[in-house]
């Protein structure tokens, strides 16, 4: 491998075995907290995408859009005020980076990646160029980056930046209104805006030596030949660090998927899905209990993610006041709650093996495996299977006569001609039941 080939490089191993990650997108869109509940990406029209857009941090561009509710809404609630209005009215007056990473940690999260620019082009820390366009110089008048990756750190999780490299709307203003712009029309692509971008992510490389670079939406066709040298001082000076897939090409330790979107992703050796807690990133006021996930949905999208060898990277968008929205916070209890008792069938693990137990169908079954052992999770459960499961497996695989019940319950487990038939008492309740064999 070339000194700026990367293609051969070892993925650092506490990426796959970390499983769980949470994301942060918060911003001077987190002032009006405002879309349409529309839908998960890839579920939506794309042609209704844009000007119906659920992600509120995108409230910038869907706001441009005339006819638009959003436009509607900031011309009637926000007078049609500049978009930077809202930067110097976000206060993060209750911020306590600690209490949120608290919340992430006992969640069972192994990483953070926290929004460092996004499509406004807003920076959360003092970043060359900006000028007074960031958190330092206005609104919250703190080096947000740097107050997550301290209070990360302390609680001795990974720390990620997410960075917008092919969408920022200060030097490309122009809305974007069908996913065709997103190529080039809306881009900026410039040697201006290239050289600007590059000096911001190497800034962020040299201060916060972040574990994940996180980028998003491609990279300014005229920095492309910058990106062998920018990943090289990286790997240089995070040599554990890991590179996402959004780069146009040029490079990826692991391959991302959002909500339905990128799902062939899921394939690779390596991968994230990507997913807010409901339908946006950004807060959003207008979402209610039946956008968002439950607890019980939260660990399944874990428990599926981590069955086929993935990482879930759940995102959390706190309020533009530094508070976590109690409906997030309140899954993110519930996560934390199951995984005190079940992570380590989660962490390190990896698939059981192509062929060798089905998961389709019901009742809801995933597994993982250790070195030593199989991990059944079991949710769903028909009523009238509620105490007697037949875990369809190859025969051989795994040993009946170990099984045990990760929450201590009692457990019996019988080899019959399609599998292991399991008896015990609420096996498939929502939150996965977990029963551990030992490997043949
Ligand atoms: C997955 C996540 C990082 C999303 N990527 C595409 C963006 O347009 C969106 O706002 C969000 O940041």
């Amino acid at each position: 491998m070339g000194d700026l080939d990367f293609r051969g490089r070892q993925m650092p191993a506490w990426f796959p075995d970390a499983k769980f990650g949470v994301f942060v997108h918060w911003g001077a869109y987190s002032v009006p907290a405002w879309a349409e509940p529309t839908g998960e990406l890839g579920a939506v029209d794309p042609e209704v995408w844009f000007a119906h857009n659920p992600y509120a941090e995108w409230y910038w561009n869907t706001s441009q859009i005339e006819g638009s509710p959003a436009h509607e809404h900031h011309r009637t609630v926000h007078g049609g005020l500049p978009y930077d209005t809202f930067l110097d009215a976000w206060k993060a007056e209750l911020f306590d980076p600690a209490e949120w990473i608290d919340v992430f940690a006992r969640a069972g999260a192994r990483y953070v990646v926290v929004t460092t620019k996004h499509h406004d082009g807003i920076a959360l820390w003092d970043a060359p160029g900006t000028g007074t366009r960031n958190t330092v110089r206005r609104g919250p008048h703190r080096d947000l980056v740097a107050d997550l990756a301290a209070a990360v750190r302390a609680r001795g999780l990974r720390f990620g930046v997410y960075y917008s490299g092919g969408l920022d709307w200060h030097a490309g203003r122009r809305a974007v209104i069908r996913h065709e712009d997103l190529i080039d029309e809306c881009r900026p692509h410039d040697a201006a805006y290239a050289a600007y971008a590059l000096r911001q992510v190497r800034d962020l490389i040299d201060r916060y030596r972040p574990d994940v670079l996180w980028n998003d939406i491609g990279w300014p066709d005229a920095g492309m030949a910058d990106l062998p040298d920018l990943f090289a001082h990286y790997y240089a000076t995070v040599p554990d660090g890991v590179v996402n897939d959004r780069w146009d090409g040029a490079h990826a330790d692991y391959l991302t998927s959002e909500y339905q979107a990128n799902r062939q992703n899921e394939t690779a050796a390596h991968w994230e899905q990507c997913r807010g807690i409901g339908l946006s990133f950004g807060y959003n006021r207008n979402e209610g209990p039946e956008h968002l996930l439950d607890p019980a949905g939260a660990v399944r999208q874990l428990v599926d993610v981590a069955s086929r060898g993935g990482n879930l990277l759940l995102n959390v968008g706190p309020k533009a006041d530094g508070t976590l929205p109690g409906e997030q916070r309140t899954v993110l209890e519930g996560i934390a709650s199951w995984m005190a008792g079940h992570g380590g069938a989660v962490y390190a693990t990896r698939p059981l093996g192509p062929g060798a137990a089905p998961s389709d169908g019901a009742p809801w079954i995933r597994w993982t495996r250790d070195d030593r052992h199989a991990f059944a999770f079991l949710a769903d459960v028909p009523d009238s299977a509620r105490d007697q499961v037949v875990l369809k497996t190859r025969p051989g695989l795994l040993d009946p006569a170990t099984a045990v019940r990760l929450d201590d319950l009692p457990v019996r487990a019988d080899a019959v001609p399609d599998g292991i038939l399991a008896t015990s008492v609420a096996l498939g309740t929502p939150l996965p039941t977990v029963l551990r064999f030992a490997l043949l």
